[in-house]
């Protein structure tokens, strides 16, 4: 078998012969080319698993090899190499179509790792495996409609590359199912994915959350751990609701997306990891960016390529589809159950602000109340208040309203048999902790939410403008649970 072969294009000589030798001892062969007229003459010769390519080039920018490889080798990756600090170049590079990034100096550990994932990825596209529309149809994403026949296709194609993805959409609407796809349709596929919600995480653990800590870094660390960086290394890091994350960890996860190296809590000294990051947030970052929520550069450096999930609303005629595909999953082992044509009909005029999420609801709670496997309009229960699709505006996160912020105790929850005391503190007096006394007021406004939804999740979250996720983390937390009926 013979080794693949990596065309290294660079006009500095001490470092193409350093990147030549360290590929050398991967066991790879290698080509070298100083300027772009070489590498051009070397690409029309030999195929290459891999180009590595430097920005600055005697006669030309690296980026434009960029876009000839990535137009005409399509089963060839290349990668940049930009000098320190430009953040900008890498971010241009990999719109441009590259694979990834090195910036100077070159690290060693990250070359190799990079190029362990590039040559995983060319084997894939090799075996055919990547690219095909098989592989679209493969997806987990269902819809037969073009937007979501396009969703797929871009899926597959942005599966290819290490830039960072940004996943907008609002809540339910799939983000984190096409993360899963990206990562499934990547050469990372055998490694892990791992979603994390930033808006779940309390800000005091977040650092050792995300970097993992060393044994003794602080009282109850009794052993040395790993955070989400280092777990998700060689595979996808999903960053969910990433416009919850404070300021301060925003700097810290720049750098470590930035630098592919991460510092243990209490550690001294750096790790590489190689971690591809998608984020996803049903809020509008760039608004947040003008509102100093979030950090420009972060949100540059997240935002190399934009996925956008529609809202079902703008694709109703996936409905008949995907209910036949949440009942056949929803409905118990043995029985089947189907919608009638009028049921049907009820969920395309609903406006689904709570999106495929909330159609799963909706079928769940149906198939309960449905006669001999058949859902009737009066089985989906669909809120009476439901506008038509045409006059339903985007969902607009509420802001929680008054009296939840200041927690002033009104009619007891309806669905608690036994509704626990609403926590009041005389005027003047403290709680004796104040953890516990503002535990004490978050599960009771969950509680309130949730009987005033009739535990519908999905609305009490809107309710409570945090995402169905926070809610479902809270109160798996705060163990709230839904009362039997
Ligand atoms: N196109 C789809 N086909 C099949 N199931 C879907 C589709 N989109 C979403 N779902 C299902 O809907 C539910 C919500 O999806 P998911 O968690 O990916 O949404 P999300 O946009 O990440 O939500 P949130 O913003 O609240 O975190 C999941 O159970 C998922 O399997």
């Amino acid at each position: 078998m013979t080794a693949p072969r990596i065309l290294v294009v660079d006009d500095e000589a001490d470092l193409r012969e350093l990147l030549d030798i360290t590929l050398v001892k991967m066991g790879l062969d290698v080509d070298c080319a100083e300027s772009l007229t070489a590498a051009r003459a070397c690409l029309a010769q030999s195929e290459y698993a891999l180009v590595l390519t430097d920005m600055r080039l005697p006669d030309g920018m690296g980026i434009e090899l960029v876009r000839e490889v990535a137009a005409s080798c399509r089963n060839t990756p290349i990668a940049v190499i930009t000098a320190f600090g430009s953040a900008d170049n890498a971010v241009a590079a990999l719109k441009a179509g590259a694979f990834d990034y090195l910036s100077k100096p070159v690290g060693l550990d990250q070359l190799r790792l990079m190029v362990q994932s590039a040559l995983r990825m060319h084997k894939t596209e090799g075996a055919g495996q990547a690219s095909s529309p098989a592989a679209a149809a493969s997806s987990r994403l269902v819809g037969q409609s073009p937007v979501m026949q396009d969703l797929r296709s871009q899926i597959v194609r942005l599966a290819r590359s290490m830039a960072p993805v940004a996943i907008t959409g609002e809540s339910g609407s799939g983000k984190e199912l096409a993360a899963r796809d990206i990562h499934a349709h990547s050469a990372r596929a055998d490694k892990p994915f791992i979603a994390v919600n930033c808006g779940a995480i309390p800000e005091a653990l977040m650092e050792a959350e995300f970097f993992g800590y060393r044994k003794g870094a602080f009282t109850g660390a009794s052993e040395d751990r790993d955070g989400f960086f280092q777990a998700a290394n060689g595979g996808t890091l999903m960053l969910d609701e990433v416009a919850d994350l404070p300021l301060q960890m925003q700097v810290k996860l720049l750098r470590a997306i930035q630098e592919r190296r991460v510092r243990k809590v209490g550690a001294t000294v750096e790790e590489p990891v190689d971690v591809r990051v998608i984020s996803a947030t049903h809020q509008n970052l760039a608004e947040c960016v003008e509102k100093g929520r979030f950090r420009q550069d972060l949100y540059y450096r997240l935002n190399v390529i934009e996925l956008r999930l529609p809202p079902l609303r703008e694709r109703l005629d996936d409905i008949g589809l995907l209910s036949d595909i949440l009942l056949e999953r929803l409905a118990p082992p043995g029985s089947k159950a189907v919608l009638s044509p009028e049921a049907l009909d009820a969920l395309k005029s609903y406006a689904f602000p709570g999106n495929v999420r909330e159609l799963e609801n909706i079928l769940e709670r149906a198939l309960a109340f449905a006669n001999d496997g058949v859902i009737a309009v009066a089985d989906l229960a669909l809120k009476a208040s439901a506008a038509p699709v045409e006059a339903m505006p985007a969902p607009v996160p509420q802001p929680i309203p008054e009296e939840i912020r200041v927690a002033v105790p009104v009619e007891p929850a309806p669905v608690e048999r036994q509704p626990a005391p609403a926590p009041v503190i005389p005027e003047g007096e403290l709680p004796q902790s104040l953890p516990d006394y503002l535990d004490d007021v978050e599960r009771e406004i969950i509680r309130r939410a949730l009987a005033r939804t009739h535990f519908n999740r999905t609305q009490a979250a809107e309710l409570l403008g945090i995402s169905f996720r926070q809610l479902r983390y809270r109160m798996q937390r705060l163990d709230i649970h839904e009362p039997d009926t």
